[in-house]
């Protein structure tokens, strides 16, 4: 296991009604004047939207607000939520929906500390000062209201980046399970497929001894599998929601990440198909993934046996690992394609011919290689993309 830090201070109220002690916890974490930020319809017509104002009228502190964040989230959004910040003073940003309204929120909270353009944060630069978040959740996937991240799409260009940096962990985050019931199957099965995600990232390592953070990979992942196909034939399954949802937040606050090498090539690779076509991200995901996996395991055996055989109950069958390795993936696929995840390029809408613009978008070099897992290079991802388009 390799050496690490780990400094995860965010506050989580987990369950039923915690929605309702908002300002209270707005006014713990030192907010004085408050941007609440979100995305469109679902929170108001949830009632949540209301309970947040409520709650922070009773407390008496006064707030601005910004919507219309959209599903990948954009950087013209951000520059607004910059300005109304500074011309409003505001002190503190609550984020209420899921990753795409939480990221908007952190990268203005990191805009409104910083003289430069934000998207500096975008391009490599850590992020050291923001504004302090808090968020409330109303979707299992990004993982974002536990994490140091943020991922934002520039509209020019249509480049789709991350950011990164402690002061982006959200200063609090309430999550009610109950809040996950009004998604869509479509979008659920999008988001356990990135919690999914999240872990496999970080599951497929080369660093050795890393007992006790597969062990925990292998439990969020054993999680995902049991519960993800409870929700979709039964959306208003309150526990099986809560197990989803906390299996979201552990997938990414890097708890299963630390002491390890990490990949992320899935993700580099899929946040390309959501910048060409605005698809969801965990949708992407599903396409990718899998054939990533068929790609570097030719490569790179060693991990793929133990996921087959740990995650997805795989016989070990000494004589043919690839046998085995290739089963695992095979059975990872067919759960994707039975909660409803499309697993090729033309589900996806995406097109072939876009490939090559897609592969050379990265800014992959020779010199900068993606990923660690297996080191990639433009063609290897090309090779992805193609093995993508089926899904045998
Ligand atoms: N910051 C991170 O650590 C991190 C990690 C992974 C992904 N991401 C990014 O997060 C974004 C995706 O976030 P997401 O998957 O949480 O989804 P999202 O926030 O984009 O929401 C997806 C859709 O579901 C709707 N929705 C949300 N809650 C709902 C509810 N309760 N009922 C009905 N509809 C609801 C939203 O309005 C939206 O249309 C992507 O941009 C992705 O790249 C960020």
């Amino acid at each position: 296991m390799n050496n690490f830090t780990f400094y995860s201070p965010t506050y989580f109220a987990f369950g039923k009604n915690t929605e309702k002690d908002a300002a209270k916890y707005v006014k713990r974490f030192g907010g004085t004047k408050v941007l609440i930020h979100y995305g469109g319809g679902s929170v108001k017509k949830s009632g949540l939207y209301d309970t947040v104002v409520n709650a922070l009228n009773a407390e008496a502190i006064p707030f601005v607000e910004l919507g219309g964040v959209k599903p990948n989230p954009r950087s013209g959004l951000v520059y607004e939520g910059i300005d109304l910040c500074r011309k409003e003073n505001v002190d503190f940003i609550l984020a209420i929906g899921g990753g795409s309204a939480i990221d908007s929120a952190k990268a203005i909270a990191a805009g409104v500390k910083y003289d430069g353009d934000f998207w500096d944060f975008y391009s490599g630069k850590e992020v050291t000062k923001a504004l302090p978040v808090g968020t409330i959740l109303t979707i299992a996937a990004a993982g974002s209201e536990g994490s140091p991240n943020s991922v934002i799409t520039k509209e020019e260009g249509m480049l789709k980046r991350g950011a990164a940096g402690e002061p982006l962990r959200p200063v609090f985050s309430i999550l009610n399970p109950e809040f996950t019931c009004t998604l869509p199957p479509y979008q659920t099965a999008a988001g356990a497929t990135d919690i999914m995600v999240h872990v496999i990232e970080r599951y497929f390592t080369n660093t050795k001894e890393v007992e006790i953070t597969d062990r925990l990979c292998e439990a969020v992942l054993k999680t995902m599998i049991k519960e993800t196909p409870r929700v979709i034939a039964d959306p208003n399954h309150y526990d099986a929601r809560a197990n989803i949802m906390w299996a979201g937040m552990i997938a990414h606050n890097n708890i299963c990440g630390v002491g390890r090498e990490q990949d992320w090539s899935s993700h580099g690779i899929e946040h390309e198909l959501s910048a060409f076509y605005d698809v969801a991200h965990g949708a992407g995901l599903a396409v990718i993934t899998p054939a990533w996996m068929k790609f570097v395991m030719k490569k790179n055996m060693n991990k793929f046996v133990q996921f087959a055989n740990r995650v997805w109950d795989v016989d070990i069958d000494f004589e043919h690992p690839e046998a085995t390795a290739y089963e695992g993936i095979y059975r990872f696929q067919r759960f994707l394609k039975l909660i409803g995840m499309p697993t090729t390029f033309a589900e996806l809408g995406a097109k072939e011919e876009d490939i090559k613009a897609m592969a050379s978008h990265m800014g992959i070099s020779e010199d900068n290689l993606l990923g660690s897992y297996v080191k990639l290079n433009v063609d290897d991802i090309e090779a992805i993309y193609r093995l993508a388009l089926s899904d045998n």
